[in-house]
């Protein structure tokens, strides 16, 4: 048995390991910096991707199946792929023992696996962690539902360019407008589930709030903005909060909001820091 020892020669916790699933705009950004941040108590141990090319520049495994990603002993899988591959593998990671987070949080939409992965977490006695991601003040929201919330809105503005492949082309010219418009008003559970890959968002305050079919959200194509404006609205006995982010978009991906893979890893770092906000 190998002890870490600090500085003073107390005992260190060993080095978390992490799996990541997802090699893309937030997967690729959360490698590299886990790479440079191996004196924070953090280790990669490898990725599962699509293509086994994918992680070509990185020098870490990189795997096609799920077996040989947990053969490699991760503590923590952090996919950051889509709600295909939480569909894929979620369950069966918290069944072999390993703790997973969700950056696709929207697929929690679907109450059958939501349902699939609690149970799955219970029985292996482990932890589903979902990021705050691309929106913010989610300890504050936390705390008011606590004292009683009345209303919670997410209002999502992302340029047109950002919508495509989305029900969104169905529905308005993307390429043709000249002013915000709004295209979709409805539940959080509707707009994370016909939104996958842009309103993840809204499944993460729902599930900090008032849930999935009582948050209220408005997504809207902005041909003005140049990134990923987010607006909360929450009105409960503890008082009102207003919020607004306006994110950079991803420089890999226009539906991505670049501070999402940087939420993930404050998640991941604080697994291990001595002092923990
Ligand atoms: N929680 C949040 O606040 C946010 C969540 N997201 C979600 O995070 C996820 C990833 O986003 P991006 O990195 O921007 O997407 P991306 O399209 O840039 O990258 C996705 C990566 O996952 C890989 N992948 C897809 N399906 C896979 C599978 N079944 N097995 C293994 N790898 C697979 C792809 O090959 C690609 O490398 C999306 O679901 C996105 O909607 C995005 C922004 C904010
Ligand atoms: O990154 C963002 O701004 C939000 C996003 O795409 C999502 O929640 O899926």
């Amino acid at each position: 048995m190998t002890l870490n020892l600090n500085q003073h020669g107390a005992a260190a916790p060993a080095p978390l390991r992490v799996a990541l699933i997802g090699l893309g705009a937030i997967g690729r950004v959360i490698a590299q910096e886990l790479l440079a941040r191996e004196a924070d108590g953090v280790t990669l141990v490898g990725a599962l991707c699509q293509h086994a090319d994918e992680g070509a520049s990185l020098n870490i495994p990189v795997v096609t199946a799920l077996a040989p990603l947990l053969a490699l002993k991760p503590d923590l899988v952090v996919e950051a792929a889509g709600h295909g591959a939480v569909k894929a593998y979620g369950a069966a990671v918290l069944r072999s023992g390993v703790d997973l987070l969700l950056v696709s949080v929207g697929v929690l939409s679907d109450a059958a696996l939501h349902a699939e992965l609690t149970e799955a977490a219970t029985s292996a006695g482990r932890q589903l962690m979902l990021p705050s991601g691309a929106l913010a003040g989610l300890d504050y929201l936390q705390a008011a539902r606590l004292a009683g919330l009345s209303r919670v809105c997410l209002r999502s503005r992302k340029p047109p360019l950002a919508w495509r492949g989305t029900p969104a082309e169905g529905l308005l010219d993307l390429a043709a407008i000249t002013v915000p418009t709004v295209f979709f008003c409805g539940s959080a559970r509707e707009a994370a589930r016909d939104y996958p890959k842009n309103a993840n968002v809204a499944a993460t305050l729902a599930l900090c709030t008032l849930g999935m079919d009582d948050t209220r959200v408005e997504l809207i194509a902005d041909p003005c903005i140049q990134g990923n404006v987010h607006e909360v609205e929450a009105v409960g006995d503890a008082g009102e909060m207003r919020l607004q982010l306006n994110n950079t978009a991803s420089p890999d991906n226009p539906k991505t909001s670049m501070v999402t893979p940087y939420s993930v890893l404050r998640s991941i770092l604080s697994r291990r820091a001595t002092v923990s906000v």
